[in-house]
């Protein structure tokens, strides 16, 4: 378990923060530039004394402003990785990687070198110096050398906010295979949703120096009272499914969720595979009776569980489907329209998914 309550000022700003959250497993923390998310991050380095609080990770205490307890940052055993990548300069990608293990208290447990670099995809990158490497290729040697220092805790700050796109969509499936691989609780600093969608376990949602809300990112995705998440054009709802059959005929997979399944163009994933689904609001249209002839792939009998507000002119439905909840977002016209009520049954018409399959190579 990961307890964290931290109580501190800067000038003009409060920090009031409190969240738990169990471990292993990746707990993002995601919010608004200048929230407090990296000064959170700072405090559980060690990086950063709190005026008051508590951390605590798997039932080591690392500070306790009571207790005046602050075990210092270098004896915490968090490995940590920042936006830039700060490896040394002048040594080589596998000096680098050497330095974490260096690092590595010598009873702790952990990945070995070679599985490191295996899992990061760096082999061909040894020899090469920092200068040679692109920011995708030096934020994975970066992750390796923490990981190789046999954290008990790896803390990342914004790690792919200086990547662009295509550098990032490089780095973040190595994120996603390390995440279901090993074992290690991860906290993770971001302000970008993809990365909460493709990481999260736990999500802790910060705003002005405090925490508006914490706990599985399946439940907190499908709140509607939660603006910085609902309010969002691409607001919409995360689930885990298993993957159920392939019709190689048809060239789809079928997906199986708590209450439901889904068709989604063919991947080349085991039966029983876990994979991650992300349902926007705006992709799911709804139907007050089973409509016929629709080139739309994905139909599911739901019951209007409630109607919350949306936007200026649209509104956000809870959809229940078995134990699962999607939401979608319909004009307001529609609700009068088509008599939308609480209780109604309804087809909800799933017009796109995006999927992620968990560990392997992470990209669905
Ligand atoms: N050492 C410091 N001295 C004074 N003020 C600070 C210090 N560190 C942070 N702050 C202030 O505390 C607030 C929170 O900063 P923090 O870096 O934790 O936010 P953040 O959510 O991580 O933002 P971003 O996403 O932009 O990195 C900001 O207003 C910042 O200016």
């Amino acid at each position: 378990m990961l307890e964290i309550s931290l109580r501190h000022r800067f000038p003009g700003f409060a920090l009031d923060a409190a969240f738990t959250a169990p471990t292993p497993g990746v707990t993002v923390i995601f919010g608004p530039s200048g929230c407090g998310k990296s000064t959170v991050l700072a405090a559980v380095a060690g990086l950063l004394r709190p005026a008051e609080g508590r951390i605590s990770v798997g039932g080591v205490t690392l500070f306790d402003g009571g207790a005046k307890k602050f075990v210092a940052p270098e004896k915490r055993r968090c490995g940590v990785v920042f936006q830039d990548s700060r490896l040394f300069p002048h040594l080589s990608v596998e000096s680098n990687l050497r330095y974490g293990l260096k690092r590595a208290p010598k009873d702790a447990e952990g990945p070995g070198f070679d599985e490191v670099v295996s899992l990061l995809g760096i082999e061909a990158l040894l020899g090469r110096r920092p200068a040679a490497l692109s920011g995708g290729e030096k934020q994975r040697v970066a992750l390796g050398r923490a990981l190789l220092s046999r954290p008990a805790l790896l803390l990342m700050d914004e790690p792919l906010a200086a990547l662009d796109a295509a550098r990032k969509a490089e780095v973040l499936p190595y994120l996603a295979r390390l995440r279901h691989r090993l074992r290690i609780p991860l906290l993770y600093v971001t302000h970008a949703l993809d990365e909460v969608d493709r990481l999260a376990d736990t999500l802790v949602l910060m705003q002005a120096g405090r925490v508006l809300a914490a706990g599985p990112l399946e439940a907190l995705a499908a709140r509607t009272d939660l603006p910085m998440l609902a309010g969002r054009q691409d607001a919409g709802v995360v689930l885990s499914c298993r993957v159920a059959a392939q019709d190689e005929a048809r060239g789809l997979t079928r997906l199986d969720f708590p209450g439901g399944s889904l068709v989604v163009p063919q991947a080349a994933l085991a039966l029983g595979h876990a994979v991650r689904l992300r349902i926007q609001a705006r992709d799911v249209a709804i139907a007050t009776s089973r409509p016929e002839g629709l080139s739309v792939q994905n139909l599911l009998p739901a019951t209007l569980a409630a109607i919350e507000p949306g936007g200026a002119h649209d509104v956000l439905l809870r959809l229940a489907v078995g134990d699962s909840i999607l939401l979608s977002r319909v004009t307001k016209d529609a609700v009068g329209r088509l008599g939308l009520t609480p209780g109604l049954p309804v087809w909800a018409l799933i017009k796109a998914v995006a999927f992620f399959a968990e560990g392997r190579d992470g990209a669905g």
